[in-house]
């Protein structure tokens, strides 16, 4: 069995117009593992992997994956270590087809890299090997939020971080996208899932995180919480 991979956050804080909204967050995430943060509108759920992907700076703190600092690094270098973002809101480029699209998030790859990345993505998704020649922005929601799996499958990451997976989408497509999740994990990549439906996320989860205000309060077992629903209501209100 290959080694256990982790991305390990410490004592994070992140500044949002000048006003700090994540306080010492703390946590770590397995590979193999699907890991679930949850936590009401507002409760800092994005801040906390937009900081982990470079994308927003941070305000205090460290990250690293395994032994590499990913700490103050740009989202590209923080990709090549090996963490791949997939945004919310199903980000692709309209004008640009399937393929392309695809094959955008890989453009640092060998020729034969990019070729394996893509057949690895179209084995999870058929439905977009079939659609490869249209334009992006013919997708449906669904399609598009495949299309934006494979970007982070492509890139052959160590750990995935999925912002909203089911945002403003069918339960049949939700349903496939988290069938792609679990996948993901058996084959050894660390997931780490935001999902408003906490209860599609726990699920799916074997580890769980709660956030409330900006920090986190609870971190272990999905089935504790699920066990507890007191936990989530309470971060639920209290938000
Ligand atoms: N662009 C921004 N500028 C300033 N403050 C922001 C910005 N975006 C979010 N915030 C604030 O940061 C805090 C955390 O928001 P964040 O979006 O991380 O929460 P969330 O848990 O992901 O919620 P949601 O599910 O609504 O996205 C909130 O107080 C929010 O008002």
């Amino acid at each position: 069995m290959a080694a256990i991979s982790s991305v390990v956050v410490k004592n994070l804080a992140v500044e949002r117009g000048g006003k700090r909204v994540i306080h010492d967050v703390s946590f770590a995430i397995k590979s193999g593992e699907i890991t679930a943060l949850l936590g009401a509108n507002g409760a800092g759920k994005s801040s906390t992997v937009m900081a982990l992907a470079g994308v927003l700076p941070i305000a205090g703190g460290r990250m690293r994956l395994d032994a590499t600092s990913l700490t103050g690094l740009s989202p590209d270098r923080i990709r090549r270590a090996g963490l791949a973002l997939v945004p919310e809101g199903h980000r692709v480029l309209g004008q640009l087809s399937v393929e392309d699209n695809i094959l955008v998030a890989a453009f640092d790859g060998s020729p034969s890299a990019r070729r394996e990345g893509l057949e690895r993505a179209y084995e999870i998704f058929p439905e977009l090997a079939q659609r490869k020649r249209q334009l992006a922005s013919d997708l449906s929601g669904g399609q598009k939020q495949m299309v934006a799996m494979a970007q982070a499958f492509i890139a052959k990451p160590g750990f995935m971080v999925v912002d909203e997976l089911s945002l403003g989408l069918a339960p049949a497509v939700v349903k496939r996208l988290a069938e792609a999740l679990k996948i993901a994990a058996q084959n050894g990549i660390g997931v780490l899932l935001i999902e408003q439906f906490a209860n599609l996320a726990l699920d799916l989860a074997d580890h769980a995180m709660v956030m409330e205000r900006g920090r986190l309060v609870y971190d272990g077992a999905s089935t504790t919480l699920r066990a507890n629903p007191e936990i989530l209501h309470g971060a639920y209100l209290a938000s």
